[in-house]
């Protein structure tokens, strides 16, 4: 087949899981802060294939020979450790374990990984009936998914994938866990889908159901791929090994797992370097020449090597969360707080600075005021009396008036400019009143309103401040008036100017 219809691309890939023991050990992992060699576990030490579209794989071996493992990385569940993953094409890829969320129903389950596959609602509602039919799963559909068996998990797995129709199948088990009658109905499901050249991963522990559907064949053995092949060509193979091993006494079959876990334990970046630079060295004859050449390569082998280790080394660390890393996040964390508590110490200053401001302000105006509150009740004695005054003459006529006499212009009648005890008298009743601008603490104090006007005083000065104080005199009356409207005390004004 032609490398443009390779669908799935997996090229050196392994996996190491650490084994811990206790939970502070797996927390201090987490954190890298420790990180013991003798707890590492590859479960896939270098595996390399390629899958072509519309291909049935079948994947085999013992249990724990990282079949599951591999699934997991080519359904982009898992990442490698090292090694590279290549999907060609739109894929969606739903493994039947996958996904499923313990804490959800098998309803919303359904509903979730449709969602997840790209399914419309209107779409979900169509196909979720046939998916709950499928499962067999009846009332339980409405059950939390962990209150299931793993038969059940199985059934409502493959029953969401067989209803989506991804591109590439991955079914690990499903069929080994699940009852015979849904086995065989499931079973008729991946041939429907083999036939519509579907890409199909197939782990089974059956080898006569691997026959009827696989293409191909993976054998996995403790790790790593020991074989790939046609379906008629691996299985006998495998099935002769098992057959050959069965065979063996308990101690012996124990022994030989043992052995095979202890290099997956041991398994390390020099070997995977090893495996990467695939630099076979071919036996020298016994020639000088032979001999010489064959040095060179090996001392060119073991520095490529040391590279190669190298950079693998720093690739498992950057699949770990490094304690340089880990540096980096606390310091950034500490420059984040200092800068805040800066910022926050600067605000709170400036909000200190402010409210003296404020106080500041608010004390000089508290200053003022009474200076401002003796001018203006000063002022508005001086309208009071100058408004008595004008009141009594004009009786709320405008001094202005050209008929009214007031020889000297100073605003005052010329008949009532001698009468200071008019003025007295119009200036204690009108003092008390609220009407003034004057403020009721203020006016009675006020000297000024005892105060007589002087008899003739600076005439042209005099005229203006007459007429203003006659407007106001005339405004005052305005205001009593309305004043005397809304029920107020301003009846004494009118009193006094009457
Ligand atoms: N999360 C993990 N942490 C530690 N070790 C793991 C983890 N997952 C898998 N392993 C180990 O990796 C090895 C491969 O496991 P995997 O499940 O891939 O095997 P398998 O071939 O699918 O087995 P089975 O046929 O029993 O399902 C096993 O030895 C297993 O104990």
């Amino acid at each position: 087949m032609s490398t443009e219809n390779i669908k799935i691309s997996v090229k050196n890939i392994t996996k190491r899981f650490e084994l811990m023991k206790t939970r502070s050990e797996k927390i201090l992992n987490i954190l890298s802060f420790s990180s013991k060699t003798d707890r590492n576990f590859w479960a896939l030490k270098g595996v390399s294939f390629d899958v072509f579209a519309g291909e049935a794989i079948g994947v085999v071996g013992l249990n724990g020979s990282g079949k599951s493992t591999l699934l997991n990385i080519v359904s982009e569940i898992y990442p490698p450790t090292t090694g590279e993953l290549t999907i060609n094409g739109d894929t969606s890829i739903i493994s039947i374990g996958a996904g499923l969320k313990p804490a959800l129903t098998g309803r919303d389950n359904i509903q979730l990984k449709l969602l997840m596959s790209g399914l419309t609602k209107k779409e979900i509602k169509t196909v979720s009936p046939d998916i709950i039919a499928f499962s067999e799963l009846g009332d339980f559909i409405d059950q939390p998914v962990k209150n299931y068996s793993s038969g059940m998990k199985a059934k409502l797995g493959f029953s969401i994938m067989a209803h989506t129709n991804p591109d590439i199948m991955i079914i690990d088990e499903a069929l080994s866990v699940g009852d015979s009658t849904f086995a065989s109905k499931s079973f008729d499901k991946i041939r429907e889908f083999k036939a519509q050249g579907k890409t199909i991963f197939f782990v089974s522990h059956s080898a006569g159901q691997v026959k009827q559907i696989a293409d191909r064949v993976i054998w996995m053995h403790f790790g790593e791929m020991r074989e790939m092949g046609k379906t008629t060509e691996v299985m006998p193979h495998y099935e002769q090994w098992q057959k050959d091993f069965n065979k063996k006494s308990k101690p012996e079959r124990e022994q030989y797992i043992s052995d095979m876990k202890h290099e997956q334990r041991t398994f390390s970046a020099v070997d995977i370097a090893v495996q990467q630079l695939a630099l076979d060295i071919p036996e020298s004859s016994a020639s000088r020449v032979d001999r010489e050449k064959r040095k060179a390569l090996e001392t060119q082998k073991d520095k490529l090597v040391k590279q190669a280790t190298k950079q693998t080394q720093k690739q498992i660390q950057n699949t770990k969360f490094g304690f340089i890393n880990w540096l980096v996040v606390i310091l950034l964390i500490s420059l984040i707080a200092f800068t805040s508590k800066t910022a926050l110490a600067d605000s709170q200053t400036k909000r200190d600075e402010t409210a003296k401001k404020i106080e500041q302000s608010k004390r000089s105006s508290q200053k003022k005021q009474p200076q401002k509150k003796a001018s203006k009740a000063k002022k508005s004695t001086s309208k009071v009396s100058t408004s008595a005054t004008s009141s009594v003459a004009v009786d709320s006529t405008s001094v202005d008036d050209p008929t009214i006499a007031d020889s000297d212009g100073n605003g005052i009648p010329d008949d009532q400019e001698t009468d200071t005890t008019v003025n007295d008298g119009a200036a204690e009743s009108v003092a008390p009143d609220t009407t003034y601008s004057a403020p009721a603490d203020v006016v009675p104090s006020q000297p000024a309103v005892q105060q007589p006007i002087p008899p003739s005083s600076s005439s042209t000065a005099n005229t203006g401040e007459a007429a203003n104080n006659a407007n106001s005199a005339t405004e005052s009356t305005t205001s009593s008036e309305s004043s005397a409207e809304s029920g107020t005390t301003s009846t004494s004004q009118n009193g006094g100017t009457q």
